[in-house]
C-alpha cells in the first residue's frame, strides 16, 4: 500500500481519486514546516503539493521512505530538487494544467493595471465618486515585451494580438519560425526591447539568470511609463527597485501575483499608487484546480502501480510501454553492477560501459543508470536508485562515461561495463537471452556463458586440465549442489574464470578447500538476487 501525503490544498476532484486509487492511501495535511514537515513526509511514499509548502533540505534530510513529489502546478522551486534527486527522489510537475488560467490572470493584470481598476474600486467603495485621477492607458497599438515565451509566454502574446498589441519578445528557445507564427518581434537580448515597450511581462522559472533580471540598470534603460507585470516567480523582479522606479516616475505601473516572500502583506508595493497586486492566484481558477489536482494524482497512482515517470523535473521520464520493453535490459544492467561491486572491491576511479547492437536503439541512459545503481547498492546506506545513482556515483569522484557502438558483436545485443580501479580495468559483458534471461558474456579477458542469478561462485584459475572435476569432488563433499556450471578463458592454457550457481551458500571450509588447490588463483560467492527478481525501485 503506498502512502501519499497532499501537503496543500488541491480540488476535491484529486482527493475523490486518490480514495478511488487501488494500493493508494492518503492523509492531507496542510500548513506543515519545520520539523513537522520532516517527521511527516518520512512517513509517507508520495507526497503532492502546491506553492504552499516548501520542502527544503532539511524536511527530506534523512528520508529513507520517499519515493515521488508531484507537484500540482508547474514550478518546482519550493522543492529542492538536488537533495531529492540525491535520496533517490523523483520530482514530478503538471506543466500545462495552469497554463491558460495564469495567462489569463497575466492579462488580467494588465487590463486592470493600465485602467486603474482597483484603486478606482476602493475609492468608490470608500464613498468617493472620482472620475479625473484614474485616467487610463488604451493598450492597443501599444507594445508589449515579454521574456520567457514558453506554455504562458505564447498564450500572453495571443491574447495581446487579439487586443492589437505589438508583441517583442525574449527566450534563447524560441525559434525565428515560431516566433513569426506568433506574430512576436523577437530579439537577441533582453535589453533590446527595453527602449520600445510600453509593458514588460517575464514568464521564466526563477533561476540564478532571471534572479534581479529588472533591477534598478534595467529599469533606467526602459521606457518612460513602462508598467510592469509579474505572475511568474517573485524575485525576477527586484522589489526595491520597483519601488524606486515608481516613486522616480520611471514606471508607469506595477502588478504583481507573485513575491520574493510569500505570504506576504507587508511588502511597501502594496501602499503605492498604480500598484495591482494579488496572492499568487495565477493558477487558482476551478479549472485549473481540478485539471493540476487530477493530473498529480494521476502521476503518482501510475508511479506506485507501473513505475511510470512522466514529467519529472530531476530525472528523464520513462513510459510505461518503455519501462515493459526494457525490462530485461534494466535487470541486466543492474546485475552487471551488483555483480561488478563484489567483483573489484576496491575503489572504482571510472566507469565506461559500451552498447553494441540492437540495444542502442534503446534508452542507454536509463540502463546506464541501472548500472550505476547495481554498482553501488551494497556501499551505500541509502537507497539508490536510477534517480539518484548517477549523482551519487559521480559526488563520489567516479568518472562516469558510455559509448554505444549500433554493429552488432558475437550477440545482437551487449553491454559492456568498464571499470577502472587504479591501473587496472575489470571488464563484465552481458546480454540478454530472450526478454528476460540475463547472461553473462565475459569476465575480465574470459568469454563464457554464465547465469547472473543465485549464489555465484567464481573462481580464477590457471586453464589446466582436471580443475572442474576436483571443484564439483569439493562441493560434492560438502553437499554444496551445482545448479549450472561454466568455465571461460582467453587463449588456451592462459588464465581462466569459471562461475557455478549453487542451490546453497557454501561453508568456508569449502572455499578454503577451493582456495588451497595449486592451480586456483582467487575464489568467492557473489550473492546475486534470484532469477527474475527485478530491482524494487522499479516498482515491480
Ligand atoms: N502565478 C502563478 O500562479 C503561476 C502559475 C503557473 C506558472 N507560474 C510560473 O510561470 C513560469 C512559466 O511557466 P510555463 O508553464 O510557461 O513554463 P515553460 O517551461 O513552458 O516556459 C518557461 C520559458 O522560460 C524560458 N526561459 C528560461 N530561462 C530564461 C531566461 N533566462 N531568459 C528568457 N527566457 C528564459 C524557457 O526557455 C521557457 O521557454 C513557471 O516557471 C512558474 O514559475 C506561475
Ligand atoms: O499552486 C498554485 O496555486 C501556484 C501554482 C504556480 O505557481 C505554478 O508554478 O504552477
Amino acid at each position: 500500500m503506498a502512502r501519499i501525503i497532499v501537503l496543500d490544498p488541491i480540488a476535491q476532484e484529486g482527493l475523490d481519486m486518490l480514495a478511488a486509487a487501488p494500493g493508494i492511501e492518503y492523509e492531507v495535511r496542510t500548513g506543515l514546516k519545520g520539523a513537522a514537515l520532516r517527521s511527516a513526509l518520512a512517513e509517507f511514499d508520495g507526497a503532492i503539493c502546491r506553492s504552499g509548502v516548501t520542502i527544503n533540505g532539511e524536511a527530506l534530510e534523512g528520508n529513507k521512505r520517499l519515493k515521488a513529489i508531484a507537484r500540482a502546478g508547474v514550478g518546482t522551486d519550493n522543492i529542492d530538487k538536488n537533495v531529492a534527486t540525491r535520496l533517490g527522489i523523483v520530482v514530478m510537475n503538471t506543466p500545462t494544467g495552469n497554463t491558460l488560467s495564469t495567462a489569463e490572470h497575466t492579462f488580467t493584470l494588465l487590463l486592470a493595471l493600465s485602467r486603474r481598476v482597483a484603486e478606482a474600486h476602493m475609492t468608490l467603495c470608500g464613498g468617493k465618486w472620482d472620475r479625473k485621477t484614474y485616467m487610463g492607458s488604451q493598450v492597443a497599438d501599444k507594445t508589449l515585451g515579454i521574456v520567457g515565451l514558453g506554455r504562458i509566454g505564447q498564450e500572453v502574446a495571443k491574447r495581446a494580438n487579439a487586443f492589437q498589441m505589438k508583441v517583442m519578445g525574449y527566450d534563447p528557445f524560441l525559434s525565428s519560425e515560431q516566433a513569426q507564427k506568433l506574430g512576436i518581434q523577437r530579439v537577441d537580448k533582453v535589453a533590446d526591447m527595453f527602449p520600445h515597450i510600453d509593458y514588460l511581462t517575464v514568464h521564466t522559472p526563477l533561476t540564478p539568470e532571471t534572479t534581479d533580471l529588472i533591477d534598478s540598470a534595467a529599469i533606467e534603460k526602459l521606457k518612460p511609463g513602462c508598467r510592469l507585470i509579474n505572475c511568474a516567480r517573485g524575485g525576477i523582479y527586484n522589489e526595491a527597485a520597483l519601488v524606486e522606479g515608481l516613486k522616480s516616475g520611471k514606471l508607469g505601473g506595477v502588478a504583481l501575483d507573485v513575491f520574493v516572500e510569500e505570504p506576504n502583506t507587508t511588502s511597501p508595493l502594496l501602499k503605492m499608487p498604480n500598484v495591482l497586486c494579488t496572492p499568487h492566484l495565477g493558477a487558482s481558477t476551478e479549472e485549473a484546480q481540478q485539471q493540476v489536482a487530477l493530473e498529480a494524482v494521476q502521476l503518482l497512482i501510475n508511479y506506485f502501480s507501473t513505475g511510470e515517470v512522466r514529467h519529472a523535473v530531476n530525472m528523464a521520464s520513462v513510459d510505461p510501454a518503455t519501462l515493459q520493453a526494457m525490462k530485461g535490459y534494466l535487470d541486466l544492467a543492474w546485475r552487471l553492477g551488483l555483480l561488478m561491486a563484489e567483483w573489484q572491491p576496491s575503489g572504482a576511479a571510472g566507469c565506461h560501459i559500451t552498447y553494441r547492437g540492437e540495444v542502442t536503439k534503446r534508452n542507454t541512459k536509463l540502463l546506464t543508470s541501472a548500472f550505476c545503481a547495481g554498482l553501488l547498492e551494497k556501499a551505500l546506506d541509502e537507497e539508490v536508485n536510477i534517480v539518484n545513482a548517477e549523482v551519487l556515483l559521480r559526488e563520489r569522484g567516479i568518472v562516469l562515461t558510455e559509448e554505444s557502438r549500433p554493429d552488432m558483436g558475437a550477440f545482437s545485443s551487449s553491454m559492456s561495463v568498464e571499470v577502472k580501479t587504479g591501473n587496472k580495468i575489470h571488464v563484465a559483458s552481458g546480454t540478454l537471452f530472450g526478454n528476460n534471461m540475463p547472461r553473462l558474456i565475459r569476465l575480465d579477458d574470459s568469454r563464457l556463458e554464465a547465469y547472473i542469478d543465485g549464489n555465484l561462485f567464481v573462481f580464477t584459475h590457471n586453464d589446466v586440465p582436471g580443475i572442474i572435476g576436483a571443484v564439483g569432488t569439493i562441493f560434492g563433499k560438502h553437499s554444496v549442489n551445482i545448479g549450472h556450471m561454466t568455465v571461460g578463458r582467453a587463449v588456451p592454457g592462459g588464465t581462466a574464470v569459471g562461475v557455478l550457481n549453487l542451490d546453497t551458500v557454501p561453508p568456508k571450509a569449502a572455499i578454503d578447500e577451493v582456495l588451497s588447490h595449486p592451480s586456483i588463483t582467487s575464489a568467492r560467492v557473489i550473492p546475486m538476487p534470484p532469477a527474475g527478481k527485478l530491482p524494487s525501485w522499479l516498482g515491480w
